[in-house]
């Protein structure tokens, strides 16, 4: 199978703070993977340089076999709007807070970039969008205002209009962390079913650890910018190797694990730092294993 990512030593920088240093980075054709690390190790970022939302300054990044940089050479930082659009046409991204156009109606929502962008004609994309939609289970919500849905129902939508693009490759950013959790099951069965039924390609940041191990090809850990350990879920969640993947799990899944206790309030650091936990990972994702 190709490499449809392909990232070389890529060097990313916020002032003097460098969150990827001479990183690299391969995602093949249809491959799910999922990047999981504490927090400020770089994931985000990784997926928004993807997304052309971020500028990088070393390194190239090639997407389906389209690079970066200019033909004549010239780096990413200097690469005409139409050169961006050419590669972000390859790649849609789900974010944390749905993004949706809140004075456009569902359908409007799913149907406008095709046909503004894509150059679709109403009808094209009309049929196209109520497919999305009845794909992601919201048919009967298409004359609807963002405002009257659901948080699981607009991340819903959200995802049926990033598929009206037709992406090569999908992108979700912590897709549930902000919604209740009554209703992440909702959004997972989508991202599922996508993932079961298409050869898209997907990457995925998320603490949602058992959805991970159920999904993906490949787990990535990061910590500092760099990719610490990576490898099949059932290896690198359940037996990881290194002791930093072995802390964060640890951390992790013992957090979500076990019923609150009366002092989480002041702890807010599961995602910042390992925490000493009795559990193995093994123990805890075999257990979430037997529950499901
Ligand atoms: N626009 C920005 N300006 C300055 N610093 C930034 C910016 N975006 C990200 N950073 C910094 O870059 C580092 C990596 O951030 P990033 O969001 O990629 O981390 P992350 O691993 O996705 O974290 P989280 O899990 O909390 O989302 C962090 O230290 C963050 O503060």
């Amino acid at each position: 199978m190709t490499d449809i990512i392909e990232f070389e030593t890529v060097t990313k920088s916020f002032g003097a703070l460098t969150v990827l240093d001479r990183f690299d980075f391969r995602v093949r054709q249809g491959e799910k993977v999922t990047l999981i690390g504490p927090s400020g190790s770089g994931k985000s970022t990784v997926l928004r340089i993807l997304m052309t939302l971020e500028p990088f300054e070393g390194g190239n990044i090639r997407i389906a076999g389209q690079s970066y940089h200019m033909p004549d050479g010239k780096g990413p930082f200097r690469a005409t709007q139409a050169h961006l659009f050419n590669i972000r046409k390859h790649v849609g991204m789900l974010f944390q807070q749905f993004n949706l156009f809140p004075h456009m109606t569902v359908l409007r929502n799913i149907t406008e970039a095709p046909v503004s962008v894509l150059g679709l004609s109403k009808a094209e994309a009309r049929e196209r969008a109520m497919d999305l939609l009845a794909m992601v289970g919201l048919s009967d919500k298409a004359t609807f205002y963002p405002n009257q849905l659901s948080g699981g129902q607009q991340q819903r939508v959200a995802i049926a209009r990033a598929l009206a693009m037709r992406p090569k490759v999908l992108l979700f950013d912590e897709p549930t962390s902000a919604l209740d959790p009554e209703l992440v099951g909702e959004v997972l069965n989508v991202i599922r079913k996508l993932a079961e039924e298409h050869d898209l390609t997907m990457i995925m940041v998320t603490h949602e650890m058992r959805f991970a191990r159920e999904i993906s090809d490949r787990v990535c850990f990061f910590d500092k910018g760099r990719i610490v350990e990576e490898g099949p879920p059932d290896q690198l969640l359940v037996r990881p190797s290194h002791p930093r993947t072995a802390a964060f799990l640890a951390a992790v899944l013992g957090e979500s694990s076990r019923p609150p206790l009366p002092d989480d309030a002041d702890r807010q650091v599961s995602r910042n730092g390992p925490q000493p936990h009795p559990d193995t990972p093994a123990q805890v994702l075999g257990r979430a294993g037997a529950a499901a």
